[in-house]
């Protein structure tokens, strides 16, 4: 149903002569979080404004849960890449304004505000101005600030960017607790640990067109082996090898002999590992290693942009 998506409808932008968003197309879903991955200039933030409101596109229509749109709604929270927050300001003067501004009572307010800078490890830093902090710590900041109140939908720019792997388990646990609160996040990001562990849902985008978009499941399934990789200790029985594993392997396996041995990758039909150990050790020829090759999510992902699939 409509009221259950964000639709994003052919959005097109050009900056000059440079097309930069070429037709996106993309649903989603109400209370998932959703990221958009692509190398720098691929035209994330470009979509982001778009949805925001902030830039107008030059075709296209967006249709947020079928009743509103974004520009200037309340019911959203944003964080760029630059946060912005009130340099002059401390830590907590940030936050005690931000949550008067949203009508947090007083009493509330302390509590959440002392809560929230705990969480994140700031609680000690709480009196300093912010100007003189890091951007990592400028950037968990910004990220408390835009999801101190219950807002319906989230957007991050980049939000791992500057953060270290401990404060990083924090931004994924955070959004988690967002998303497990009812809301919806869409955010976009260079890191696969945050795909990973935190979206449902993944697009990719390269050149202002979508490569592929689908359920993170699905990406993840792309990382399981398709290669078996045995190593033998006499190189000159690896062409003896090849033959054996072709006499008792089905279709669509293919066998390629390797530096110092053999590679098996498959498309659909898993060999039986077993079988393959027990001829060539009834052959008398010695396995030194065995191993199945797992492809990382940068390597499913780059196989996406190099056109590769
Ligand atoms: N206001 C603008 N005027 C002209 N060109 C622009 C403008 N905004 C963005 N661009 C161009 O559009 C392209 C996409 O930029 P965008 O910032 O959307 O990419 P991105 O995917 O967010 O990149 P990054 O990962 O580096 O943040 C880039 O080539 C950029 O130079």
């Amino acid at each position: 149903m409509k009221e259950d998506y964000m639709i994003i409808n052919d959005i097109k932008k050009t900056f000059g002569k440079k097309e930069v968003l070429k037709g996106i197309n993309l649903s989603i879903p109400r209370n998932s979080i959703y990221a958009l991955l692509g190398h720098n200039g691929s035209g994330k933030t470009t979509l982001i404004r778009i949805i925001l409101g902030l830039l107008n596109a030059d075709s296209g229509n967006i249709d947020v849960f079928n009743t509103k749109t974004l520009n200037n709604s309340p019911d959203i929270g944003v964080v760029f890449d630059q946060p912005s927050l009130f340099d002059g300001l401390s830590a907590i003067d940030n936050l005690k304004f931000f949550s008067e501004l949203n009508n947090i009572g007083k009493k509330e307010r302390r509590i959440l505000i002392e809560q929230e800078l705990s969480s994140a490890g700031l609680w000690d830093r709480r009196n300093e101005k912010v100007k003189n902090w890091s951007t990592g710590m400028r950037q968990r900041l910004a990220i408390i600030r835009a999801s101190l109140i219950n807002h319906e939908i989230l957007i991050l720019d980049e939000p791992s960017s500057g953060l270290d792997p401990e404060v990083l388990t924090w931004l994924h646990n955070r959004m988690l607790e967002f998303k497990n609160r009812g809301g919806t996040i869409i955010f976009t990001t260079h890191n696969f640990d945050d795909v990973e562990s935190v979206s449902d849902h993944v697009a990719i985008l390269q050149d202002g067109i979508i490569l592929w978009k689908g359920g993170t499941s699905e990406l993840l399934t792309e990382t399981q082996s398709k290669v078996y990789e045995i190593v033998i200790k006499e190189q000159n029985k690896i062409s003896q090898v090849v033959s054996l594993l072709e006499s008792i392997l089905v279709n669509g396996v293919k066998i390629i002999p390797i530096n110092n041995g053999v590679e098996i990758t498959w498309e659909i039909n898993k060999p039986e590992i077993n079988a393959v150990i027990d001829i060539i050790r009834k052959n008398n020829i010695e396995i030194m290693e065995f191993k199945e090759k797992k492809k990382s999510l940068r390597e499913v992902y780059l196989s996406f942009t190099r056109g590769e699939r």
